[in-house]
């Protein structure tokens, strides 16, 4: 069964087409990477998933279509960490995680000892515990990165949206934090739509690969069949070498421009 199922998705923004009739199915438990070039239409597509982008066609999440849920319906559906998500730096840590039980709290609004576990929880899963008290404006931007996955992993969605979500961690950040989504996908069944610019860790992570140029989808499948050195250097304009990892998953590299001069 497809968790999320997006057919001719169109928007417009400002009167420019930004996405052109875009479809994806994303099995349920499953990793779905979104990749193409800058402006290509990645963040708006996410954006259009989880409800804060007005869009034309159709997007089903849990056979449900987000159009027709409310904010706290679709919040308890599916999660989104934004690319540049903007902060309250006199909130600390704890308290912004907290936030991400919003839409599981009932009338009164007040948080539960389930929601409070839940986010200790999540801060712990991040190594964030030592950071609770702290105040988010006196944090790195990977710290902050991993902050923003905390507060959409207490929310518990079934669907979780990642766009970008290693740009501003090291390389080991990178690790646990892309490791750790995929346990909770193997375990939870947790389905996984991210962007990612390197292609590399989207052929190690991703189940399907969906490539987007122009707001159009030119190509998707498994990272084997999407991310061919040709069609890179088509789209990308990058000249690469692919290599096979020895699992049968492509390594990306950039070759150096050796001509003389
Ligand atoms: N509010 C807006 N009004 C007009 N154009 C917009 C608006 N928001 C985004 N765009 C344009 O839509 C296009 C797609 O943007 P989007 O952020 O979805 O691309 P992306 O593939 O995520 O890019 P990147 O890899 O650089 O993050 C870009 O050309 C961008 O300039």
């Amino acid at each position: 069964m497809s968790a999320v199922k997006a057919a001719g998705v169109r928007v417009t923004l400002d009167r420019k087409s930004i996405l052109r009739g875009v479809d994806l199915a994303v099995a349920s438990g499953s990793w779905h990477a979104v990749l193409g070039p800058n402006g290509a239409g990645k963040s708006t597509l996410l954006k259009a998933i989880v409800g804060i982008l007005p869009y034309q066609g159709e997007i089903q999440v849990g056979g449900e279509a987000v159009a027709k849920l409310a904010a706290k319906a679709r919040a308890r559906l599916i999660a989104y960490v934004p690319q540049q998500p903007q902060l309250p730096a006199d909130m600390t840590v704890a308290e912004y995680v907290l936030l991400g039980r919003t839409p599981h709290l009932g009338y009164l609004g007040v948080e539960s000892r389930t929601d409070r576990a839940v986010a200790d929880g999540a801060l712990e899963r991040l190594d964030l515990a030592g950071f609770a008290g702290r105040r988010l404006g006196a944090m790195s931007g990977g710290e902050r990165q991993r902050v923003v996955l905390a507060r959409a992993l207490a929310q518990q969605a079934g669907v979780l949206l990642l766009d970008e979500p290693t740009t501003a961690l090291d390389l080991g950040h990178q690790q646990q934090v892309l490791d750790l989504v995929d346990e909770l996908r193997s375990t939870e069944g947790l389905t996984v739509i991210s962007t990612l610019h390197d292609l590399s860790l989207a052929a190690q992570y991703a189940d399907d690969l969906t490539l987007l140029v122009d707001g159009a989808v030119v190509a998707h499948g498994t990272a084997r069949e999407v991310l061919t050195e040709q069609r890179i250097a088509e789209h990308y304009g990058a000249r690469v070498r692919v290599f096979d990892d020895g699992a049968g998953r492509p390594v990306i590299h950039l070759v150096r421009d050796r001509r003389p001069g």
